[in-house]
C-alpha cells in the first residue's frame, strides 16, 4: 500500500514550479493546505511580487531562544521531456525489479524531496503532541535555481526573516551514491564572466593585425591554464577527487560567440566563462587577476553574476547545535563527511545573514540525477529520510544553551 507521506510527496512533485514560468502560487496553496492539515501556523511573505515564500512554524515552548531553520527551494530546472522515460511532472511510482518503488519527477531529488521530508517530520512531531523548546521554521523559497536574488536573497533582508531569529539552518545537500553522507558548510564563489574583444576586420585572405581573435585567445589560454592546473592538482587525489573538488577553482568556457562568414575577419568575439572560486583563495584577488588579464589584452570584461563575500560555517564540534546535529546523525546511522558544495545554494544568503548553515541529504544509494533526465528517488530512502529529519528537528529544537 502506498504510504500517505508518499502520496503527499507526489502531489508536491506534480506542481509545475519549473523555470522559466514556475507555478509559485499553486505551490503556495499546496503548502498552506499542508500547514493547515498538520496544524501549524504559516506565513506567506512576498518580498518580490509573484515570488511567494511560505514559512511553517512549529512553535517551541521558549520563543525567546534562537530558532532552527529548515530551508528548501520550491523551483525546479527545465526538462528535456523527450529524454524522459516517465512524464517529468507525473510523479509516477514505479515498482522496480528489486522490489523497490522509485518516484520519477523533476525535483524528486532537487529538492522537493527535502521539502517533503520537512513537512512530514513536522506532521509527525506535531501529531506526537511533543512540544520542542525552540521554534522550528520550515521555509519554502522560490528561485534558487536562477540565483535566488528574488527568493532567499530578498527574504533575508525582510523584518519577517529577522523576526524568525534563526540560530542554525539545515539546508540543501545531495543524495549519496553509497552510504556516506556529504555535508556542506561552505561553497565556492560563483563568477560568471564575459570577455568581449573588438578588433580590425577585413578580407579573410589578408594578414589583418590586432584582430578580436588575437585579443581574446590569450584570455582563453590563461583561463584554460588555470583549469588545467586545477585538474592536475585534483587528479592527485585519485578516488577522493570528488570529495576534494571544492578546494580547486573550476573554469569552464561555456559560450564562444562571434564571426559572420568564413571569409570575413570577425570584428568582435565574446567568450563567457563559468568560474567557481574555491573558498581557499580570496575571490577579490581572483577578480583583480581577471581584470588585469582583460586590460593587458585590450578586452572588455563584464561580470554577469559574481559573489563578493564567501561566508563559511565553521562551528567547533563542542558547539551545542553541532553536538545535537552530530548526535542525530549518529543515531540515524549517518556517517557525515564534510565537503565543499560544488554549486551555489541559498545557504550562502543565510550564512551571510550571520546564521550557521549546513546542507545535508541523508538518502543513500542514489545516482545523482539533479538537473538530469529521469530524476527519481527510492521510496524506502525517502521514508528513512523522514525519520532522520524527525530526529534531527527534535534534537536541534531541544538544545537548551546557545
Ligand atoms: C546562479 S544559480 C545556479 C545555482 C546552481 N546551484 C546548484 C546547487 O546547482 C549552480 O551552482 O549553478
Ligand atoms: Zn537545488
Ligand atoms: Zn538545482
Amino acid at each position: 500500500m502506498e504510504p500517505e507521506s508518499v502520496k503527499r510527496f507526489r502531489e508536491y512533485l506534480r506542481i509545475k514550479t519549473v523555470h522559466p514560468k514556475p507555478e509559485y502560487w499553486e505551490c503556495a496553496d499546496f503548502l498552506v493546505a499542508q500547514a493547515k492539515e498538520i496544524g501549524v501556523e504559516h506565513q506567506i511573505i512576498e518580498p518580490v511580487k509573484g515570488k511567494p515564500i511560505v514559512v511553517l512554524k512549529l512553535a517551541g515552548s521558549d520563543p525567546s531562544l534562537k530558532s532552527i531553520l529548515l530551508n528548501s527551494h520550491t523551483d525546479v530546472v527545465p526538462v528535456y521531456e523527450e529524454k524522459w522515460n516517465y512524464p517529468p511532472f507525473g510523479a509516477e511510482r514505479v515498482l522496480m525489479d528489486n522490489g523497490e518503488y522509485h518516484i520519477y519527477a523533476r525535483g524528486a531529488q532537487d529538492m522537493k524531496v527535502t521539502g517533503s521530508c520537512y513537512l512530514e517530520a513536522l506532521r509527525e512531531i506535531k501529531a506526537s503532541g511533543k512540544q520542542l523548546l525552540r521554534n522550528v521554521y520550515a521555509m519554502f523559497v522560490p528561485d534558487e535555481e536562477i540565483g535566488g536574488e528574488d527568493g532567499m536573497g530578498a527574504f533575508v533582508k525582510t523584518q519577517e526573516f529577522k523576526d524568525m531569529n534563526g540560530g542554525f539552518d539545515i539546508d540543501e545537500g545531495g543524495p549519496s551514491p553509497n552510504t556516506t553522507t556529504y555535508s556542506f558548510s561552505e561553497e565556492r564563489t560563483l563568477c560568471w564572466v564575459k570577455f568581449t574583444a573588438r578588433g580590425n576586420t577585413g578580407h579573410g585572405s589578408q594578414f589583418i593585425e590586432a584582430t578580436a581573435i588575437e585579443k581574446i585567445l590569450p584570455v582563453i589560454y590563461k583561463l584554460m591554464e588555470i583549469r588545467d592546473e586545477s585538474v592536475a592538482e585534483l587528479s592527485k587525489f585519485g578516488e577522493a577527487k570528488a570529495l576534494q573538488q571544492g578546494h580547486f577553482t573550476s573554469v569552464n568556457l561555456t559560450k564562444l560567440e562571434g564571426g559572420k562568414q568564413a571569409n570575413v575577419v570577425p570584428a568582435e568575439y565574446v567568450a563567457t566563462f563559468d568560474i567557481r572560486i574555491t573558498p581557499d583563495v580570496d575571490c577579490h584577488e581572483f577578480y583583480t587577476m581577471l581584470e588585469n588579464l582583460a586590460k593587458e589584452n585590450d578586452v572588455e570584461l563584464e561580470y554577469i553574476k559574481r559573489g563578493l563575500v564567501n561566508v563559511i560555517t565553521d562551528l567547533p564540534d563542542t558547539d551545542p547545535f553541532m553536538i545535537a546535529f552530530n548526535d542525530a546523525c549518529k543515531r540515524q546511522g549517518i556517517n557525515r563527511v564534510p565537503m565543499i558544495m560544488p554549486g551555489i545554494t541559498d545557504a550562502r544568503y543565510i550564512r551571510e545573514a550571520g546564521i550557521p548553515a549546513i546542507g545535508i541529504n541523508p538518502m543513500f544509494n542514489h545516482k545523482l540525477l539533479a538537473h538530469d533526465h529521469d530524476e527519481h528517488i527510492i521510496e524506502s530512502e525517502y521514508l528513512r529520510a523522514i525519520k532522520f529529519y524527525v530526529d534531527m528537528i527534535e534534537s536541534m529544537g531541544s538544545v537548551s544553551s546557545s
